[in-house]
């Protein structure tokens, strides 16, 4: 999984049976070079030299992957299948077309694995948004917790996932931006890639009229099912305002974003739990525990979870579903008409 924020890879080892069996044995992060970055950056919005960089992001796939074999001293013929998400540098649902990069057929001759890719089109397609798809990696995995409950993912942008009763009481949608706007601001005042901790928007004042100007956009009260571009939100106008207070606006803006997802939900979750990198961001944690006024809200970790590799495994149990015909994604989370399967297979050379 390469995740919005282009910041690496994201390579997990998982035991599934697409079902309700889900045994997570390893994780790796493999940071991208800045130079790779910035050509990754250059291929959004599907212009510039797409096919060199997916190549390029296809073989640092496969070096992914041996790094993790390794790491977990499992030889590549005992693993069955890999679950390449790519990365995404286009999603635009409305048009039915949403595009990740990642060549399904190559990392399958560079591992000498089966592959299966291509997990957003099927959906997309069929009228649904194609994202959020790790919902059902959710549900599996907190098949015993009590409902109703709220997953949420904090990375580039963020996404919601609410759990209630029944196996089809899902509803998920993008909340809005997570750390994509924060990180680019950081990224342009300081040179760093992320405000760590969060401690330069802990330093900073809300600017209230930039935060209502922020949030004045028809994304937040539209129902879902819905989902964003990473660039859905040019770059915000802070141009004002010290890097501190910026951040500070920004970080409200998300954890205000989040909240507006509860409009939209069946009904209050009893519980959050919080995976994604904005979970270490402590200022958006502290914004969100403020803002949820005494429903618990925690890292996943404390579930025994690892909250940066859920993303992955969740394609590596969708990759297993593919294989077995069974749906990625439903009504209640893409809007799809009805259960839907999707992914491309990639036999091994
Ligand atoms: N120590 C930290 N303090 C604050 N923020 C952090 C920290 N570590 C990571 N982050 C944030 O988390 C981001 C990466 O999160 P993650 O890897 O979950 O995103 P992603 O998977 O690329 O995105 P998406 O889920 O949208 O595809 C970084 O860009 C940064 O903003
Ligand atoms: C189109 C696309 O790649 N969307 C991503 C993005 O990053 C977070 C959020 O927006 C989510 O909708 C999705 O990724 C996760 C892995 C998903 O499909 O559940």
């Amino acid at each position: 999984m390469s995740g919005t924020s282009m910041d690496g890879i994201d390579a997990a080892l998982v035991r599934t049976d697409g079902h309700g069996f889900v045994e997570p044995l390893g994780f790796i992060f493999t940071p991208y070079r800045r130079a790779f970055r910035d050509r990754l950056r250059s291929v959004l919005g599907g212009v510039g030299d797409v096919q060199g960089v997916e190549a390029e992001l296809t073989d640092l796939h496969a070096e992914a992957v041996a790094s993790l074999l390794r790491v977990q001293e499992v030889a590549a013929a005992t693993v069955d299948l890999i679950g390449f998400h790519g990365h995404t540098i286009l999603h635009a649902p409305d048009r039915r077309h949403t595009w990740q990069i990642g060549d399904g057929a190559r990392l399958a001759a560079a591992t000498g694995i089966d592959v299966v890719h291509d997990f957003r089109t099927a959906d997309v397609q069929a009228g649904g948004q194609g994202a959020p798809l790790v919902p059902l990696y959710h549900q599996a995995l907190a098949s015993d917790m009590d409902r109703p409950l709220a997953i949420l993912n904090i990375g580039g942008v963020a996404n919601i996932t609410w759990l209630g009763e029944g196996p089809l009481d899902v509803v998920a949608f993008d909340t809005g931006p997570g750390n994509a706007l924060i990180d680019d601001l950081v990224l342009s005042r300081t040179g760093e890639p992320y405000d760590d901790g969060g401690r330069i928007a802990g330093a900073g004042h809300v600017d209230d009229d930039m935060l209502a100007r922020l949030l004045n956009h028809p994304y937040f009260a539209a129902k879902p099912p819905k989902s964003l571009d990473r660039d859905a939100w040019a770059k915000a106008a802070m141009s004002n305002l010290s890097t501190e207070d910026a951040a500070a606006t920004l970080t409200a803006f998300t954890a205000e974003t989040i909240i507006r997802a509860l409009d939209h939900v069946p009904a209050r979750p009893k519980r959050w739990l919080i995976c994604g990198g904005g979970r270490r961001n402590e200022t958006l944690m502290w914004m969100l525990a403020d803002r949820l006024d005494g429903v618990p809200v925690a890292p996943v970790d404390g579930q025994g979870w690892n909250g940066d590799a859920l993303e992955a495994e969740a394609f590596a149990y969708l990759a297993v579903r593919s294989r077995l015909g069974l749906p990625l994604s439903l009504p209640g989370t893409t809007g799809v008409p009805e259960p839907m399967t999707g992914g491309r297979f990639n036999p091994r050379a």
